[in-house]
């Protein structure tokens, strides 16, 4: 069961087995979604085992599994991001990229994902050697298997590339440069990530513009360790096509006479009372910039409380082109299924909502327009209408 949810005598609810059942059988677009942060446990240790890597806090799947959950349970993105040493050193070799790509496919499709923008950093995988081009060429012969596999599985899905420059790091042109490379060879973008605070997004101004100047596409994680400014510069200064998380948007945003951060129970519930936006808030929601939100992640690193007062709700109510993402399913132990049932479960969405969210995913995907309006039209639409046709029969 994706939520755990009991009945009063301890049983199983059957409505809510149903529900989790239809959350699972929709099929699901995933845009922000990191490769060095949705590894198998089982598979950390595998590679540990045969790259010598004797540096893993605990040697069975389960306790790995747990240790990452907990360790990136802490309230802060810096901590949360130190967890991220254990699964980039079983990433720097091309057999380990390959296997952890191809995975990670496999993974995404069992879930009902049927597209995915999956991001990774290259400059994070050369302490063996290994070129970038080697990185990305090695991600990718993984992500093709995953996807030949998948098909053959039944569950087609289509990914593709991200990468990602470190804010805190000084390759974002190379990378830049990399990202425009290969963009005709299975990487549709860019990023830039890391710890957000004392490193705002025009620190890297020269490869947005760059960018820009190629007409290619990218995303900033801005406003979540961070509020206002940060996303300001990611859209103003910067040019991003989309926010990575963008949550603290809501810091420009007023329900009745209160600051959204004041009551954040009664902003998320108050459907009646009136909501003033800031410039900033009436310039995201207006020029449709898409908002790539990851419910869990921000409760563990303290960017929401909770996935019932996560501002998710409250964006989606004042219709911001709102996405729902894992960002690290192995930190946070979850999957978009899961993401999408907890906020079924703890924030009162319907299958309506969950449809509306992966629409507006293949929306704002960084592949060209007709491919993503095949899969709006062909495979997205569809998926939906068979599911509410069996729930009425
Ligand atoms: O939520 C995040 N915020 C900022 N940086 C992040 C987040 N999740 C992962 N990262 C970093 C750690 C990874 O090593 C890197 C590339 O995927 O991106
Ligand atoms: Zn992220």
């Amino acid at each position: 069961m994706i939520f755990g949810r009991k009945g009063s005598d301890g049983a199983s609810d059957p409505s809510a087995t149903a529900l989790d059942d239809q959350v699972r059988r929709a099929p699901k677009a995933l845009l922000h979604d990191h490769l060095d942060g949705g590894l198998r446990p089982q598979t950390i240790i595998e590679i540990a085992d045969e790259i010598g890597y004797a540096g893993l806090p605990a040697t069975d799947a389960d306790s790995l599994g747990a240790w990452f959950r907990e360790s990136a349970d802490s309230g802060s993105l810096v901590r949360y991001l130190e967890t991220f040493d254990h699964t980039l050193a079983v990433m720097q070799t091309t057999g380990g990229l390959r296997r952890v790509a191809r995975e990670s496919v496999l993974d995404l499709a069992t879930d009902g994902v049927v597209y995915a923008e999956s991001r990774y950093a290259p400059e994070q995988h050369l302490s063996q050697g290994l070129s970038l081009e080697d990185v990305v060429e090695a991600v990718n012969a993984g992500f093709r298997e995953g996807e030949d596999l998948a098909a053959q599985a039944g569950t087609p899905i289509r990914v593709t590339a991200l990468l990602t420059a470190m804010r805190h790091a000084a390759k974002s042109t190379e990378i830049a440069e990399l990202a425009v490379r290969y963009r005709d060879r299975g990487v549709a973008g860019f990023d830039i990530a890391g710890a957000e605070a004392g490193f705002p997004p025009t620190r890297h101004l020269d490869a947005f513009e760059y960018l820009r100047r190629e007409n290619a596409h990218f995303t900033i994680h801005a406003g979540e360790a961070f509020g206002l400014p940060s996303i300001w510069e990611a859209i103003q200064w910067c040019g991003a096509d989309r926010l990575g998380h963008g949550v603290r948007i809501v810091d420009d945003i007023t329900v009745g006479d209160k600051a959204f951060g004041e009551d954040v129970a009664a902003a998320v519930s108050a459907e009646a009372a009136e909501v003033h936006l800031g410039r900033l808030a009436a310039y995201v929601r207006d020029t449709r910039i898409p908002l790539e939100m990851c419910p869990s992640s921000n409760v563990q690193t303290g960017a929401a409380e909770s996935v019932a007062l996560h501002p998710i709700s409250l964006l989606k109510r004042l219709r911001f082109r709102v996405t729902v993402n894992t960002d690290n399913r192995l930190m946070s132990g979850t999957s978009m299924s899961r993401e999408m049932g907890l906020l079924v479960q703890d924030a009162g969405w319907t299958m309506e909502d969950l449809r509306w969210v992966t629409i507006n995913a293949m929306k704002s995907a960084f592949i060209p327009f007709e491919e993503r309006l095949a899969i709006i039209e062909g495979v997205v639409k569809p998926g939906y209408a068979a599911l509410s046709e069996h729930a009425q029969a």
